[in-house]
């Protein structure tokens, strides 16, 4: 590749990203990319520090403002120490989450002011923006269903009434960045969501290497 590409993968908890991130990430390397995965919030050591204060059940007083600074201070973290060198030696990286969570998560779910969480978070990431977002659309119900009988985490418990405005939320943001932003339906079976994803990640990379 001659000059990095940023994707990432965006939805409610339990979409179905982790998954898709893998795969995506196994067929770009099966074309001779240099792929580098990671994930938010966490990513490096500090990171993954400001991970487990995020989803600590016993936290559950943590108001949505201290949400936004911990994982803007991850993210700021994250694209410092590993994203920016990686695109800037040309690699493709994968994201699973990035700043369309926040905004989902603490604007629309949080109801933080919209403008404020924006620029808090383009500040952390000096502004660069990823180049392509899926965002993998299902109800929370069933991200509920196939958590199973595994337990909750800090943000996972909230109220489901939270988890509805956070989708509509993604889909929102969809429709403000129709180029960067594209919605994939979540309930599709893996090989089918992957197709839809693979099919446009395909060209672009073709055109890369
Ligand atoms: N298209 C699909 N249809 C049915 N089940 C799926 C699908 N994709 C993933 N799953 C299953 O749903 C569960 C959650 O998947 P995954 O971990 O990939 O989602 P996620 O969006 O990364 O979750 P989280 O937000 O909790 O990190 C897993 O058990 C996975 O096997
Ligand atoms: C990046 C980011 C994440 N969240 C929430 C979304 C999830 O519930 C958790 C992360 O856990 P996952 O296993 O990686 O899905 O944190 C958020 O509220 N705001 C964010 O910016």
């Amino acid at each position: 590749m001659k000059k990095g590409f940023f994707i990432t993968l965006e939805g409610p908890d339990g979409a179905g990203k982790t998954t898709q991130l893998t795969r995506l990430a196994d067929a770009a390397r099966q074309m001779g990319i240099q792929v580098v995965c990671t994930r938010e919030p966490g990513g490096t050591p500090v990171g993954d520090a400001v991970r487990r204060i995020l989803l600590d059940t016993a936290y559950s007083e943590m108001v949505p403002l201290t949400e936004v600074f911990l994982y803007a201070a991850a993210r700021a973290q994250l694209f410092h120490q590993v994203i920016g060198p990686a695109l800037k030696q040309g690699q493709l990286v994968l994201c699973d989450r990035f700043i369309d969570s926040t905004l989902a998560y603490q604007s629309y779910g949080g109801e933080m002011d919209f403008s404020f969480v924006l620029e808090t978070n383009l500040q952390a990431v000096s502004h660069r923006l990823p180049d392509l977002t899926f965002v993998l659309d299902i109800d929370p119900s069933v991200g509920v269903e196939r958590r199973g009988s595994g337990t909750a985490d800090r943000v996972e418990q909230k109220a489901l009434s939270f988890h509805h405005r956070v989708r509509d939320g993604f889909l929102s943001l969809a429709d403000k960045f129709p180029e960067r932003i594209k919605v994939v339906k979540g309930t599709q079976s893996e090989d089918e969501v992957f197709a839809v994803i693979w099919n446009q990640v395909a060209p672009l990379l073709e055109k890369l290497r």
